[in-house]
């Protein structure tokens, strides 16, 4: 049943919507409990055997409800198991009540724990229910446990970590493994929750799939599942002016490298023809660098609208080391009809000029991508930037509403958004990814992708996916030119 869910990510407020979906479909949410406690003690013994000592942190709540479930199993199966809460155990109420009542252990104030060589920490303080920063008790438990350098199991989510969001807030546990419940939260990916977490397992209590998903929203986690359909609809067999025709716009003499890079990845992904170009001053530097890519002369917006009459050019990159100004301005102004993806100094140039662009995106009919980097993202879009409220993912989506556009929202955890407010946030690409050339690797992809007719989410979303494969194949010592080398067929 859980394949159902693999892909689906849940907020904390679906969640409580589903816990209660699910209590009045008559499910009793004590069961759920003892459920989600069963499991986390059941990981506890199968990851760690040699354990001397179990070590259960409860909070004031369901998360330490199930850590009392939790410690119950444990001392049951003969493990030695302590017991400390936050806030006292008879302020507990509802399910969280019972499972300490049920529990045969004596419970200690959390202050008391001290770490010794040989304890697991459970950390059962706070999961989906955490409101505000963490309470000044935790912050010196979690430090002793940290300098003990003692595992910590994590109960939902490591304490400290914001389900919604991935903000640690105030400090949070460094777990060696999270058991999380029926599906994936944001926090469980988004930075830093994700490096917070360790592994992950999402373990099924029993409440109905349909539940979940019916009210789960449109966030995903970014896998073929989320664009395949559209990928698999390309033939590889069609001509090749039917897989499209991608133009990727250099910038001057000093500075071609990058628009190279962004072309040899859209032939790579499967443009049927790439097109470099190039201003004149750039002509014999670029032609001296290319092969199966072509090269065009165009100096100014009039040379543009003269190839522009080609209707089979129909998807472009710009922005890779093209630079900052009035051109780069004129020329996306120019391409936002047809598809265009605008990164790096593309969108930059748009820094003061952002409402012209978003209005042409809005009125067009094009295709428009942008791929920001957290810096770029903070130019475009200060006062989204600067909501701290708001989580990745809430940016991404506010982004896409204002722009008319998709966002890449890039980053270890990067964020693809739809003006609609359909979501993805990805998660196979490896740290060493963050390399030079990286970027202008993906804009090529994802226009490889619009040139090959798919739409713009599904363009974006799928070049993400395949770019963090290439960035595993490549392996540690990569580069941008090994990157595209190892750029995997579409699925
Ligand atoms: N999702 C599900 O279907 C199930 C959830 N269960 C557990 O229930 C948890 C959610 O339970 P709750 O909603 O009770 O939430 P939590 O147990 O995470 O915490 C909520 C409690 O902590 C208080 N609180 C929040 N932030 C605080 C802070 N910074 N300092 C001090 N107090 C703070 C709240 O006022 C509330 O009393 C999940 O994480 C999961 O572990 C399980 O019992 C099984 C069923
Ligand atoms: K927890």
């Amino acid at each position: 049943m859980l394949d159902a869910l693999q892909n689906v990510l849940v907020t904390p407020a679906e969640m409580t919507a589903i816990d209660k979906a699910a209590a009045d479909s008559g499910i009793d949410s004590f069961t759920l409990m003892r459920s989600a406690g069963m499991a986390v003690s059941a990981a506890a013994l199968r990851l760690f055997p040699e354990a001397l000592r179990f070590v259960v942190l409860c909070g004031p709540g369901n998360n330490g409800g199930d850590g009392y479930v939790a410690a119950s199993a444990l001392a049951d199966g003969g493990a030695d198991v302590a017991v400390f809460a936050l806030g006292k155990p008879e302020a507990l109420k509802g399910d969280a009540a019972r499972a300490q009542r049920a529990c045969p252990l004596s419970v200690q104030p959390l202050i008391a724990y001290e770490p010794q060589v040989g304890d697991v920490v459970i950390d059962a303080l706070f999961g989906a229910g955490l409101a505000r920063d963490l309470p000044e008790e935790a912050y010196e438990t979690i430090e002793r446990v940290s300098e003990g350098r003692i595992p910590v199991i994590a109960v939902d989510l490591p304490s400290g970590v914001d389900g919604r969001t991935g903000e640690v807030r105030g400090t949070s546990f460094t777990a060696a493994h999270t058991v999380t419940f029926m599906a994936r939260k944001p926090g469980h990916l988004l930075m830093p929750g994700r490096v917070r977490c360790g592994a992950l397992e999402v373990f099924d209590i029993g409440i109905p799939a349909r539940l979940v998903s019916e009210r789960a929203g449109d966030l995903r986690i970014n896998t073929p599942a989320a664009w395949g359909s559209h990928a698999s609809a390309l033939d590889p067999a069609t001509h090749k002016y039917r897989r499209g025709h991608l133009g990727v716009l250099s910038g001057g003499s000093l500075s071609t490298g990058a628009a190279r890079l962004s072309a040899a990845a859209g032939l790579a992904a499967g443009a049927g023809l790439v097109t470099l170009v190039s201003p004149a001053e750039a002509l014999a530097v670029n032609a001296s660098h290319l092969t199966a890519v072509m090269l065009r002369e165009i100096r100014d917006t009039e040379d543009l609208a003269t190839w522009l009459k080609d209707k089979r050019v129909n998807a472009f990159v710009l922005g890779p080391g093209f630079g900052v100004g009035k051109k780069a301005r004129d020329f996306a102004l120019m391409l936002c009809d047809r598809a265009l993806v605008l990164d790096a100094d593309g969108m930059t140039s748009f820094e003061k000029a952002r409402a012209e662009l978003f209005e042409r995106a809005a009125n067009s009919g094009g295709r428009l991508v942008m791929t920001p980097h957290e810096g770029e993202f903070a130019r475009l879009f200060p006062e989204i930037a600067a909501d701290a409220a708001l989580s990745k993912i809430e940016k991404a989506q506010a982004a896409a509403r204002l722009s008319h556009a998709v966002i890449v929202y890039k980053g270890p955890d990067t964020v693809v958004a739809a003006p609609s407010g359909r979501a993805v946030v990805n998660a196979n690409a490896p740290p060493s990814l963050a390399t030079a050339g990286s970027g202008d690797v993906l804009a090529g992809i994802v226009g490889a992708h619009l040139a090959q007719g798919m739409p713009a989410f599904e363009a974006a979303a799928a070049a993400v996916w395949r770019h963090g494969e290439a960035g595993t194949r490549a392996g540690r010592g990569m580069t941008a030119e090994t990157l595209i080398e190892n750029i995997p067929p579409l699925p």
